[in-house]
């Protein structure tokens, strides 16, 4: 097969319940090794696209390839059984009769030999040989998850579709578990689409990043183009917190209260928001009654006074009232800073860190 044939190929996916298209157009292609996370809320259609390319939903119109292979259309039909994709999802239920060699025996074909060489080694790949004759009962909530990996892994999928498959995990098991998920997938070449609505999780499993909203992708790209280039307002909050900074545009320019902002292509009158993370504040104390003096890079500061401030553990959160307007902007700071409520300080925008968006 050639490098360049996309392990999985879906085109114009679309799928409508009672009239309302659920899935309005979705396409992607995902190579073999590659993690492709379907980020969105709830109820944007992810599962919905994962449960036709698994073959348990009928799309109403659209194409799903495998290997450059049609497997399919709204007339021909692979049934799910032999379309060798994997599935694992938050519920992944073992099976509680039967013991976790024949768990994960249960998809595999061939003589009860080969059967038994492919559970041993997938068991020793995910680090529970030992278990081998166990049963789901015996495990924590971890091991049968690598378990269910395993099963899932057994019959060698090209591609695995995995929902939300570490929600039900506990935060410090779930990180290992994806760790160690993520390298069996990768050496065994699958190509994976994962949906989640965690942006940590897809920051952290995938190569790429697919963001849903209402039935389409919306933007499409590598963790740090995604974060770092979001498509609209929506799609920075939907990372972190976002401050949102107002203003109408003339020459090109956003006037604010934190100096002006570039706005190329932007019609005069047209608002915009300018818009930046938390993180990305600067915040600078009063001195005699001025901030730092204002510069290209950073704009002119902006009076604010401490409103509260709390410790997150890894950070500090402290919220400010702008004085200018009276509106409440979040500032994150590595580690311990919190200062009292009432301190006066003066906050600049870097203007390498916000992005302008009309106003739609
Ligand atoms: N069989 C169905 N009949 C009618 N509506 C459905 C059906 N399946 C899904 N929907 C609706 O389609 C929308 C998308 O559902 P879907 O499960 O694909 O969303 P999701 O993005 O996976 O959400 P979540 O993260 O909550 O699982 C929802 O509004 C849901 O109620």
């Amino acid at each position: 097969m050639s490098a360049s044939v996309p392990r999985l190929e879906i085109k114009d996916l679309r799928r409508s319940y009672g009239g309302r298209a659920v899935v309005d157009g979705v396409s992607l292609q995902i190579m073999p090794g590659q993690v492709t996370c379907l980020l969105g809320p709830s109820g944007c259609g992810k599962s919905t696209t994962l449960r036709m390319i698994a073959g348990v939903e009928m799309q109403d119109s659209g194409t799903i390839h495998v290997d450059g292979n049609l497997i399919c259309d709204t007339v021909f039909r692979v049934p799910p059984e032999r379309r060798e994709i994997g599935l694992m999802f938050q519920d992944f239920a073992l099976f509680p009769h039967l013991s976790v060699a024949d768990n994960v025996a249960f998809g595999l074909k061939g003589t009860k030999a080969e059967k038994r060489v492919r559970v041993e080694e997938l068991l020793k790949r995910v680090d529970l040989l030992r278990f081998i004759d166990g049963y789901p009962h015996q495990l924590s909530g971890g091991e049968q998850q690598r378990v269910a990996l395993a099963r899932a892994l057994a019959p060698k999928p090209r591609i695995m579709l995995m929902d939300e498959p570490f929600s039900g995990l506990d935060n410090r098991l779930r990180d290992g578990i994806r760790d160690e998920t993520l390298s069996i997938l990768k050496e065994e070449d699958t190509a994976v689409l994962l949906v989640t609505h965690e942006p940590d999780e897809a920051m952290r499993m995938a190569d790429e990043i697919a963001l849903m909203r209402d039935g389409v992708i919306v933007q499409q790209g590598a963790p740090y183009n995604v974060y770092t280039r979001p498509f609209d307002r929506a799609a920075v909050a939907f990372f972190s917190d976002a401050n949102v900074v107002e203003a109408v545009v003339q020459g090109a320019l956003a006037q604010t209260a934190f100096g002006r902002f570039l706005a190329p292509g932007v019609a005069d009158g047209t608002a915009v928001q300018i818009v930046f993370r938390p993180q990305h504040v600067r915040i600078d104390f009063d001195r005699a009654g001025r901030g730092p003096n204002p510069t290209a890079k950073e704009g002119t500061p902006a009076r604010a006074v401490v409103s509260r401030a709390r410790f997150m553990g890894s950070e500090s959160l402290v919220e400010f009232v702008m004085d200018h307007d009276g509106s409440t902007l979040r500032a994150t700071v590595p580690n311990v800073f919190l200062p009292q409520p009432g301190a006066v300080m003066w906050l600049t925008i870097p203007r390498d860190r916000c992005f302008v968006f009309p106003m739609t």
